[in-house]
């Protein structure tokens, strides 16, 4: 019955926020007329809230006040972005923050952490109060982006096309705020959040991106958490397994191997993932943990290096909206400490939409809308495009995005255009065509309205000190483990992951079968004659070739389901790839990046060689050396032509 009425409260809530959506202007005037409630009132008043009372009926009034309470903040700071966000937090009974909850006593017996965790729950409830997350702090990232444009080429069989994929997209986001980059499937999401992380090759894309001013530099690996919008996880790891490993091949070498353990347990912690901390995370042949705990193991992968910027694509997709605006709190937590959170989000509940400092809406690759998100449903009112009944604010502009516009009103001028023009291209059973409304109004309408003026804003310096900004591209990368420790870790990492694999009934009736039919073929085949050891050497031959290739078909079929694995790893920075060098065109081996310090030794049989780095030009005649670690651009390697036989003596990383 609590339930029932609190989700009456929530609908109620709801629905006062996209009345007020619908008509920004009144809810402006709605604000200055009435007081505001400070934000500690309404977290003591969302503590009451019937679904975390302990108490019963008793409570009825209070409750009642209280989301009256509520509704009432809501409508005072609906301008603010920042103070919507703060609201929804606070309605929820807790404040996030990435340093630990921060819970006043009196609101503990009350509260729940993230998750639907009972053992966390039940600590609260007994007042203990658990460790705070300690975390190093960060380096500030200011995010710039301007004029960003992506076409990739599609090779057929008689012509090649060229496609664009983002056109011009400009925006910028600061420690502290959460961006979101919201879009119709297909309009680019995916692909800026990519050139935005540092995904795509600088030279494959147009416009600028910065970072503190700077441009991408290899050094930021290592400050970039990225989430995937596929879980790449070892499915037969446990959840603490893969948060240890990860802890232990990422944090920084000052810390202890215990501290290490001690940070991935209190991201487990801070995750709410404490009731399944010691199941396996699963896949598509092993039942594991829920989808929404293995987003979170995701995320906590990501934010147990304390990144300064986090990416995350479609972190709340498949998830109920309570999860998804659990998963959001969480991400407002992290920005509150400093951090730069970008995430792409398919269609949030109204509600989850309130939690996004800044937005940017595509469509088709272009720029609708890039400011703040509460101020989005303002600018879109202002070009003429409101919604005619009560809609969810994400609903009504993926609608507009998509070129839908039923239940929208749409201004007259665009109208106007498209009678006049009296096309019936542009007019399909009596509603416009979708691309009428994207390419010639609202882009032009962002264009022209608020376009120049987010450039200019773009274009100031960012507030922090030269010595802080020139940090982004200046440090010295460096692993989080001794290459020695980083081959142990894998090792047995590999060795937990593959061990139900090694040890299958499959595997193990393999080589007992085999055993027995070799057995039975060499019977009583003895040693008296020359016959017979001749036999015994073929005996010899078999079990040399059988145990010989039978481990390496593994180690080779082991890799191409690693590989993704190898691949988003890599992308990180977590460990060395000295292993895994790599030979291109018969001529080249790549070595890790320059700032690794990679003393190589070869000979070659071809006319000469040569080591160079290769976005900084071809060092003809040096055969030998350090690499320079200032040239934190360039990968390291060897050239050697017309010989496709290198022999590398030594690749020694100096570690
Ligand atoms: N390498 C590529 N080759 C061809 N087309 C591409 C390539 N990369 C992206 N695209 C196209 O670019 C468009 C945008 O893709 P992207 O994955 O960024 O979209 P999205 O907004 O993230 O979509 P979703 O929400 O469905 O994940 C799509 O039409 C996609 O097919």
């Amino acid at each position: 019955m609590m339930e029932k009425t609190n989700s009456a409260s929530s609908l109620i809530r709801t629905k006062s926020v996209e009345t007020i959506l619908k008509s920004p202007v009144s809810s402006a005037e709605a604000a200055e007329s009435s007081g505001g409630l400070s934000r500690k009132s309404s977290r003591r008043l969302a503590a009451a809230s019937p679904g975390r009372s302990s108490s019963g009926n008793g409570n009825k009034t209070h409750i009642r006040k209280s989301r009256s309470a509520q509704m009432k903040f809501e409508l005072d700071d609906l301008g603010s972005g920042a103070a919507l966000s703060r609201a929804s937090s606070a309605s929820l009974g807790f404040s996030f923050s990435f340093t630990g909850f921060t819970m006043p006593p009196d609101e503990i017996a009350d509260t729940k952490p993230f998750s639907d965790d009972d053992i966390a729950a039940e600590d609260l409830e007994a007042g203990i109060s658990k460790k705070k997350l300690q975390t190093e702090p960060t380096l500030p990232i200011y995010l710039k982006f301007t004029d960003v444009t992506y076409k990739v080429v599609l090779k057929g069989m008689t012509s090649t096309v060229e496609k664009d994929i983002l056109n011009g997209i400009t925006g910028s986001v600061s420690p502290g705020e959460v961006l979101a980059l919201m879009g119709p499937s297909g309009s680019g999401k995916t692909t800026l959040l990519s050139l935005l992380g540092g995904r795509v090759r600088e030279s494959t894309y147009g416009g600028s991106i910065t970072y503190n001013d700077q441009s991408y530099s290899k050094s930021l690996k290592s400050r970039i958490g990225f989430v995937t919008q596929d879980d790449v996880l070892f499915p037969h790891l446990t959840v603490k397994e893969t948060l240890t490993y990860a802890a232990r091949l990422r944090l920084p070498r000052t810390l202890t191997k215990e501290e290490k353990d001690q940070r991935a347990s209190d991201i487990i912690y801070e995750l709410g993932l404490e009731r399944c901390r010691d199941t396996m995370i699963g896949g598509s042949f092993v039942r594991g943990v829920s989808g929404g705990e293995r987003k979170r193991v995701c995320i906590g992968n990501e934010i147990i290096v304390n990144p300064s910027l986090l990416f995350l694509d479609e972190p709340t997709s498949g998830l109920d909206s309570t999860i998804a605006l659990r998963i959001l709190e969480t991400l407002h937590g992290i920005a509150e400490a400093g951090k730069t959170v970008i995430t792409t989000i398919h269609q949030p509940s109204s509600r989850l939409f309130l939690k996004f400092d800044k937005l940017i809406l595509l469509g088709k690759g272009s720029l609708l809308y890039f400011g703040k998100a509460a101020e989005a449903m303002v600018y879109f009112s202002s070009v003429g495009c409101s919604p005619l009944i009560a809609m969810n604010p994400a609903e009504f502009m993926l609608d507009l995005a998509n070129g839908n516009v039923t239940d929208i009103s749409v201004p007259s001028e665009l109208e106007d255009r498209v009678q006049t023009e009296n096309s019936e291209d542009e007019i399909k059973n009596g509603k416009m065509d979708p691309a009428v409304v994207h390419e010639q109004y609202l882009v032009e309408a962002y264009e022209t309205r608020v376009a120049e003026n987010e450039k200019r804003k773009i274009r100031s310096p960012v507030p922090i000190d030269e010595e802080i900004k020139s940090k982004v591209c200046s440090a010295k990368r460096e692993w989080g483990a001794s290459w020695l420790e980083q081959y142990s870790i894998l090792f047995w990492r590999g060795l937990k992951e593959r061990k139900h694999d090694y040890f299958s009934w499959l595997r193990i009736t393999q080589v007992l079968a085999t055993a027995t039919i070799l057995g039975l073929l060499w019977w009583q085949s003895g040693s008296d004659d020359p016959q017979k050891l001749q036999d015994q050497a073929g005996l010899l031959f078999f079990i040399s070739v059988f145990w010989g290739f039978f481990p390496v078909f593994t180690a080779v079929f082991t890799f191409p389901q690693e590989r993704a694995m190898l691949s988003k790893e890599r992308a990180v920075d977590m460990y060395s790839c000295i292993f895994y060098g790599r030979l291109k065109n018969d001529r080249w081996f790549l070595f890790p990046h320059c700032g690794d310090s990679v003393s190589v030794h070869y000979s070659c049989s071809g006319t000469w060689a040569g080591y160079w780095c290769y976005t900084d030009g071809f060092e003809e005649g040096n055969h030998s050396g350090l690499c320079d670690s200032n040239d934190l651009h360039a990968g390291w390697g060897i050239l050697c032509e017309g010989c496709p036989d290198i022999h590398i003596m030594a690749s020694i990383p100096l570690l």
